[in-house]
Order: C-alpha cells, then sequence, then structure tokens
C-alpha cells in the first residue's frame, strides 16, 4: 500500500474560510469581532514566526489580533496581572500564554488564572475536566482538535471500534487526544517511555498518533497495514554539511507512508490544522461570551 498525504494545509485553509464566513455573519448581524490575545514572553526567534503567523491568520478571518510580547525578564506576578486584565477585556474573546515560559513563572499558575471562558487552549483545568467529563462545552486543546478532524475526513464510515493508539502522554497533546478517541468510541491506548514493547502495540493500531517530540521515532514495521498515521511532532534537526534545519514528525514518513492507509506530512499536516482550530476555539468562545449562537458545531 501506498498511502494517501492528508493535506493538513488545505484543510486549514478550508476551515479558516468557514470562520470568515461566520466571523462576517456575527460581524453583520451583532456589530462584534472576535477578538484573540496572544502572550509571549521571552524572545525565542520560532516562538515569534509562529506567534506574528497566528496573528496574521486572526486578522485574514476578519477577527482582532492583540499581541503582547514582553521581555524574558518579566516577573510572574506582571504576567499574572496582565493575564487578569485581559480576562477584564470585552474586547479580548480568547487568551493565549505561550508556551513554554522563563522557569522563574509557574505555567500552572498562569494557566489558571486565565478566566476558563477564554481558555482557547484548553488548558485550564476546568476545562480539561469538562473534556475528561465528556462535556461538549469544554473548550479543546488545538492540536488534538485539529488531529481529530483531519482523522474524522479519513474515515467516512465512523471511526467507532477503531484501535487507536496515542503515543505520548503530554497534558497538551497526548491526555486531551486520547480523551477525544474516546469520546468517539475508540478504543484507546496510551504508550510513552515505559510502555514495553511499543512498536508490536503499535501495529495493533487503526489510528496511531505520535506525539512524543523524538525525531523519526516511530518506524515504518510499526505500523499496521492500512492504518492511518497523525505525526503530531515537529523536531527541528540540523544535518550536518547543511546550512538550514530541516522539519520532521516524530515518524519516519517515508517507511510509515508505505504501509499506512494515509498519513500526515511534517511540515503541512498537524501544524497548520493547530493554529486554524485556535480561531475556531476563539470563534466558539466569543458567542458563547456573547450568549449567541454560533454555526461550527
Ligand atoms: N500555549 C501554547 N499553545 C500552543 O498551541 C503552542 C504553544 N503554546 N507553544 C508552542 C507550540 C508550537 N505550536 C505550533 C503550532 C503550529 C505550527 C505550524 O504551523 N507548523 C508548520 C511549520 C512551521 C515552520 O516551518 O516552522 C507546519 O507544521 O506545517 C508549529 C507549532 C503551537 N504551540
Amino acid at each position: 500500500m501506498s498511502a494517501s498525504i492528508i493535506d493538513g494545509k488545505a484543510a486549514a485553509q478550508a476551515l479558516r474560510d468557514r470562520l470568515a464566513i461566520e466571523v462576517s455573519r456575527i460581524d453583520a448581524e451583532h456589530s462584534w469581532v472576535p477578538g484573540l490575545a496572544v502572550v509571549l514572553v521571552g524572545e525565542d526567534p520560532a516562538s515569534q514566526v509562529y506567534v506574528r503567523n497566528k496573528g496574521k491568520q486572526t486578522a485574514e478571518a476578519g477577527m482582532r489580533s492583540f499581541e503582547h510580547k514582553l521581555p524574558a525578564s518579566t516577573s510572574e506576578r506582571e504576567l499574572l496581572d496582565l493575564v487578569e486584565s485581559l480576562n477584564r477585556d470585552d474586547a479580548v474573546n480568547g487568551i493565549l500564554v505561550q508556551l513554554p515560559l522563563p522557569e522563574h513563572i509557574d505555567a500552572q499558575l498562569v494557566i489558571e488564572t486565565i478566566d476558563p471562558a477564554k481558555d482557547v487552549d484548553g488548558f485550564h483545568p476546568m476545562n480539561t475536566g469538562a473534556l475528561s467529563n465528556g462535556d461538549p462545552t469544554a473548550l479543546v486543546p488545538c492540536t488534538p482538535l485539529g488531529c481529530l478532524m483531519m482523522l474524522r475526513e479519513q474515515f467516512p464510515e465512523g471511526i467507532a471500534g477503531l484501535n487507536a493508539v496515542v503515543v505520548g502522554r503530554s497534558n497538551i497533546v497526548g491526555k486531551p487526544m486520547a480523551q477525544l478517541l474516546i469520546a468517539e468510541s475508540c478504543t484507546v491506548t496510551v504508550a510513552h517511555s515505559k510502555t514495553r514493547d511499543l512498536p508490536a502495540l503499535c501495529r495493533t493500531a487503526d489510528i496511531l498518533v505520535a506525539a512524543v517530540g523524538r525525531p523519526e521515532m516511530v518506524r515504518g514495521d510499526w505500523v499496521k497495514e492500512g492504518a492511518v498515521v497523525i505525526d503530531v511532532g515537529i523536531n527541528r534537526v540540523q544535518l550536518e554539511g547543511q546550512e538550514k534545519a530541516r522539519l520532521v514528525g516524530d515518524v519516519a514518513f517515508a517507511e510509515a507512508a508505505e504501509r499506512a492507509k494515509a498519513i500526515t506530512p511534517v511540515p503541512g499536516g498537524v501544524g497548520p490544522m493547530t493554529i486554524a482550530c485556535l480561531l475556531r476555539n476563539t470563534v466558539v468562545a466569543a458567542c458563547r461570551q456573547h450568549r449567541v449562537v454560533c454555526e461550527l458545531g
């Protein structure tokens, strides 16, 4: 089998097109547009590029974008004060504080200070709890939500009853991905660094999600024939004798593509969908805050 390549860029564009239509409808009917605040502490160049892309795509969808760039020396108290002022700002419907934060700042405390109704990352315990309770009003973390949207497209007959293996148990991807798949009635196994015979476990997966942050760790012979493979990894690897770093996923793409039915590439797979889902969560959050109906499902 030779896999079809799941076009995350196109899927993200299609979602952003729907969002733009919804935003212009809201503007016409209610005279407001959703606003997203992104907070970046420190000057990590990769993070800066990523924040710039988010700002651009937010504006392209007709939404308001508020960027707050703070120096790495910002104190925890100053950051908490900013978050609290964004919580009170009616023009701000979604708040994202870019992670990781400098070591002198307690990231969990910052997350718990964000108003759960504006927590478009879905990292607040109120939202993680709601997701694990199967509460449809939970704001769901963007990366797993994007993965689920792409998975659904691959299975017109539905994913209920399929075996899903999630490799990685992080709070931002592995755990919420597992919760979403449980809610979809998959049979879910979460694997991690202590898992015994990971290759054999992965070979049981109809749906294989790799979210470990180790370049090309998942090999081709770990993939069941006809499986759908979602590669969440975005690893920058510096090749000898080459100037620019190359982006690779957590899956050895060429090998896996020989056995999978479909697979996401890196770049151009999960990453673009993550940003589109952030915008989607912002529109959904804004509609709830204004108590208007949102036509995004
Ligand atoms: N509070 C918080 N929420 C996040 O969602 C969050 C965060 N912090 N910190 C950083 C990570 C990273 N992340 C990415 C999203 C999209 C791409 C993306 O679009 N990548 C492109 C390639 C970009 C490139 O070329 O570098 C792609 O995969 O095609 C990458 C990385 C969200 N994160």
